[in-house]
């Protein structure tokens, strides 16, 4: 018998002014998308191949076993299903069977295939694309070291043409060269793509991708001349064996480089890449799939805490009357509504770039290289702007829901332990703001010279002029808002601009002055990204899948996207008077109305992100609500409470006390 809803959760549900399925539809394009979405999770879920105790319960030894030996059956199970599509095996396997948590065959599948298909030849990837895509080799990205993550050029690792024996030799000169972090690759990986400094006849060409083998195919022992282990534990990512990885002498043929774009001839000549840059290529498509990870954690995250605040009851509002649900403080509301509404911002921002990215890599392909500066600028503003908003979220959501957030029971702390090192890893978020800056700053530059710029960025030819000191706007239009938006970010470039002007003109090298301004490049770079975040919200809210109730709760919350963005920021919005004080005091009392009127939509809004429970893993965020009771059973079934008494007690507890007693 189908257990009875909460009530509270149920009068959310019968309240809502909209219909869940219309923005759900929107949310993955359309009702045969979310239909096959459906049927994969379930499938996955209801999969008794893939049940398992919970992983918070295992150690990691067990956590690393559980996963592999999930991640094989899927490649089999998937590939009896005939699933293909890569919005299918998002359902299937990353969310269906993993719940988003990493796995041993993670970055086999997003980076080390990814890279042999985007940097090998039709040769190469004749020989190896079959292999790996059959599983009958498995590899990862290796390019990190224990000294150097951010500044590539500084790799330590060397890969040096010898051309008697046409033969690559890898070394590992130093401690600090040692590759350190690579998923995957401490016990489960027999391959890698190998980030190395190439050298030929004792000159360097910087950093290379190589096909490496590290294990034996026999018995998956390290090869002569390579050392590989586990890191150790970390804050989260347990089922990952990220690791390091050593060389000494170790040869591989001349065509284990990676030579789509560069190539090493057999006499040792080296022919050059069209963009030395293409060789990164994998770290920009991943950047552009992490908005999505961002997007989604950050959904999963508040779908939890909003639930369960309309099932938590707390405190008198009024003498004599029920507890209220602590959703409707106007506090909660506030911590928890602006990350609602940021989350969708994140999951259309992300749809937009992953088009963006397919279809400037089809235009890279056709040899086109003109698209990568802008590619590679706004996948790390978005990548960065949206990993960081995740963080954030995560641990509001996690403290909105008191005491409980911080059990793993709610779910949280594992979103977040799994999910925050997306601020860190592929680019640390300032690295790659100051990346998205140098094009913005470029740009800048070419808009002064009159060039026509690339469309992410034509508004910076028309900086606007500051409107006159005084002027109140209706800070509710949503056009007003985009406008305020795009000016506070042709602002920042420009001001970033002419700090890097003065402290040049001061007598300050290009390297020290870029140093010197790179707080403010960092702001400009932010502000640049959340115009685009909320410009791409706003253009979707005339989507035709929409009807008109879903569109009006759509557009509440990209304003209140918007003018939550404008009263955090205020000093940016008022420091060259476009936006005044009144417009600022205006904009905090359409947010409360805003949050008003988005109260009885709440559930409704983040049923339709449509996470079943078996993805959200949540006993707070449950669909049916049916905390407390959950609660008891979740924490009964705790390794703790297999026995009543634990053997700790005989060991320790007992003499302690008993030595005690005897004293008395
Ligand atoms: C398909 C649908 C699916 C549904 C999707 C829905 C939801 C998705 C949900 C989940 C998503 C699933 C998967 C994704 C999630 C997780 C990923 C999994 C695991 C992650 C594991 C982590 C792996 C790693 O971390 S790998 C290591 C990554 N390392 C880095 O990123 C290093 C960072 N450093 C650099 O990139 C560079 O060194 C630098 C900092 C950018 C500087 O480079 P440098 O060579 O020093 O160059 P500069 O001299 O500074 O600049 C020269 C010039 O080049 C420009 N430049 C630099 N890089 C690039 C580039 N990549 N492309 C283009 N241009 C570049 C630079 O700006 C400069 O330009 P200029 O001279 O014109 O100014
Ligand atoms: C869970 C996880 C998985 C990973 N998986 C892989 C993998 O599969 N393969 C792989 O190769 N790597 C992997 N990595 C490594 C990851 O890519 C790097 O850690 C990341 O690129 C950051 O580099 P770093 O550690 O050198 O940080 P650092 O660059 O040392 O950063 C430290 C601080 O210095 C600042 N800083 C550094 N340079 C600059 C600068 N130029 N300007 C201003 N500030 C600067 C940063 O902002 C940061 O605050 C993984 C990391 C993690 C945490």
């Amino acid at each position: 018998m189908a257990a009875k809803m909460n009530p509270d959760l149920k009068k959310e549900r019968e309240g809502a002014s909209f219909d869940p399925e219309k923005i759900t539809n929107l949310l993955y394009g359309g009702p045969d998308r979310v239909t096959s979405k459906r049927e994969l999770e379930s499938l996955a879920l209801n999969d008794p191949d893939f049940q398992h105790e919970d992983l918070n319960f295992m150690s990691r030894e067990q956590q690393y076993e559980t996963q592999l030996k999930k991640s094989i059956l899927v490649v089999q199970k998937q590939k009896e299903l005939g699933i293909v599509d890569q919005m299918d095996l998002h359902s299937y396997s990353y969310n269906g069977v993993f719940q988003s948590m990493s796995g041993p065959f993670g970055l086999h599948t997003s980076m080390f295939l990814p890279t042999l298909r985007g940097q090998g030849t039709d040769e190469q990837k004749a020989k190896w694309l079959k292999m790996a895509e059959e599983y009958a080799i498995i590899g990862t990205y290796a390019q990190t070291e224990m000294g150097h993550g951010t500044f590539l050029r500084g790799l330590e690792t060397t890969s040096t043409y010898d051309p008697q024996t046409q033969e690559f030799i890898l070394n590992t000169p130093t401690l600090t060269g040692t590759k350190w972090w690579p998923g995957c690759l401490g016990k489960t990986s027999n391959y890698c793509v190998l980030m190395a400094q190439l050298y030929i006849h004792g000159k360097s060409y910087g950093p290379h991708p190589f096909m490496v083998q590290i294990r034996s195919l026999q018995d998956h022992k390290p090869l002569p001349g390579v050392t590989v282990g586990d890191i150790g534990p970390k804050f989260g990512y347990q089922g990952n064996d990220n690791g390091f990885l050593r060389f000494d002498n170790v040869r591989i043929p001349r065509d284990n480089m990676l030579m789509k774009y560069s190539r090493v001839e057999p006499d040792g000549t080296y022919v050059k890449p069209p963009s030395s840059k293409l060789a990164y290529g994998t770290m920009v498509r991943v950047r552009s799939m992490i908005v999505g990870e961002a997007s989604e954690s950050l959904s999963k995250a508040v779908t939890i805490a909003i639930r369960y605040s309309c099932v938590r009851r707390q405190s008198e509002m009024k003498p004599g009357h029920p507890e209220p649900q602590v959703l409707d403080y106007v506090t909660q509301q506030y911590k928890l509504f602006p990350f609602l509404a940021a989350a969708y911002a994140f999951v259309f921002a992300s749809r937009t770039m992953i088009f963006v990215y397919f279809q400037s890599m089809a235009k890279i392909s056709s040899g086109d290289i003109t698209v990568l500066p802008e590619l590679h600028a706004l996948s790390s503003g978005l990548k960065s702007l949206s990993s960081w908003v995740m963080n954030a979220g995560i641990e509001e959501c996690r403290m909105a829901c008191g005491g409980h957030g911080y059990s793993h029971a709610s779910g949280i702390p594992s979103i977040y332990m799994e999910h925050t090192p997306a601020a860190t890893y592929e680019g640390e978020n300032t690295v790659l703001m100051l990346q998205t800056a140098r094009y913005l700053m470029k740009s800048y530059n070419q808009s002064m010279q009159g060039e026509k710029l690339a469309d992410s960025v034509a508004y910076l030819s028309g900086v606007q002029p500051v409107p006159a000191a005084g002027r109140t706007r209706n800070v509710l239009d949503l056009g007003v808002l985009i406008e305020a938006y795009q000016h506070r970010a042709a602002r920042l470039v420009h001001e970033a601009a002419l700090q890097l002007r003065n402290e040049r003109q001061a007598g300050k090298d290009q390297p020290d002055a870029w140093n010197a301004a790179s707080v403010d490049l960092v702001k400009a770079a932010k502000a640049h990204s959340q115009y685009f975040v909320v410009k791409n919200f706003a253009g979707r809210l005339t989507d035709p899948a929409l009807d008109s109730a879903a569109q009006a709760v759509l557009t509440r919350l990209c304003q209140l996207y918007a003018l939550h963005g404008v009263v955090d920021n205020s000093g940016d919005f008022l420091e060259d008077d476009y936006l005044t004080g009144t417009d600022i005091r205006q904009a905090r009392r359409h947010i409360n109305a805003l949050m008003a009127k988005l109260r009885p939509d709440a559930v409704a809004l983040v049923d339709a992100f449509d996470f079943p429970d078996g993805i959200l893993n949540s006993v707070l965020g449950r669909y049916d609500g049916n905390v407390y009771e959950h609660l008891l059973e979740w924490a009964k079934a705790s390794p703790l409470n297999k026995t009543d008494v634990h053997e700790s007690y005989h060991k320790y507890l007992k003499p302690f006390l008993e030595a005690n007693r005897a004293k008395l």
